[in-house]
């Protein structure tokens, strides 16, 4: 059983929705990938709120405008909510690597933010990741990470190099499955 706010972070291209490596650049692009909104929904009815946070480096690229993804969060949290799940907060970094910005993952700015807004523990809240980066930012603020192998994730673990003790998961259901399990103990 841990203590104090009980709190999951995910990664959202390639983990809540499918990935693109032209981006995801409209609400049509999004599409959830099974299951994923079903585990949101379950890590809720386990007491855990849910908050994403991603790259979205479309914005400063010029590919979409906010209004655009705002549309995409807006059709997030309605697919969420049609199977239960609620999604409490977005948190993103709009700018480009060429920004040099502090919230761009890996750099850990975004989950700096979620510490501050959420007051969670970084050692017991999960990161949930599809990306190299997504880990590494959740590692230098001590977070356990969790890859799963839906977008990059398969890319990403043939490329090694993970942060110590970071657990693969087939997709965002078997982790949810997983880490709930392990918090019965
Ligand atoms: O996985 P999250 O962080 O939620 O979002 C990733 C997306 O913003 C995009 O990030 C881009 O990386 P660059 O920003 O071009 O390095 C590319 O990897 C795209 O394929 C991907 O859709
Ligand atoms: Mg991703
Ligand atoms: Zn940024």
């Amino acid at each position: 059983m841990t203590f104090g706010k009980k709190l999951v972070i995910l990664d959202r291209d390639g983990v809540v929705n499918v990935d693109s490596d032209a981006f995801v650049k409209s609400p049509d692009e999004w599409v959830a990938i099974p299951g994923s909104l079903e585990a949101i929904a379950r890590l809720n009815q386990a007491g855990y709120r849910v908050v994403i946070a991603s790259n979205q480096s479309g914005i400063g690229r010029g590919l979409f405008d906010m209004a655009t993804l705002n549309a995409m969060h807006e059709k997030m949290h309605r697919a969420a909510a049609a199977v239960g799940g609620r999604i409490d907060a977005v948190f993103f970094c709009p700018h480009t690597a060429e920004d040099q910005c502090e919230c761009r993952k890996p750099k850990p700015g975004l989950l700096q933010m979620i510490i501050e807004r959420f007051e969670v523990d970084p050692a017991v809240t999960p990161v949930v990741g599809d990306a190299l980066r997504d880990l590494q930012a959740g590692a230098a603020l001590g977070f356990p990470t969790h890859l799963v192998l839906t977008g990059k994730g398969r890319k990403t673990l043939a490329a090694g190099g993970l942060p110590a003790g970071t657990k693969v998961h087939d997709d965002l259901k078997a982790f949810a499955l997983t880490f709930l399990t392990s918090q019965d103990e």
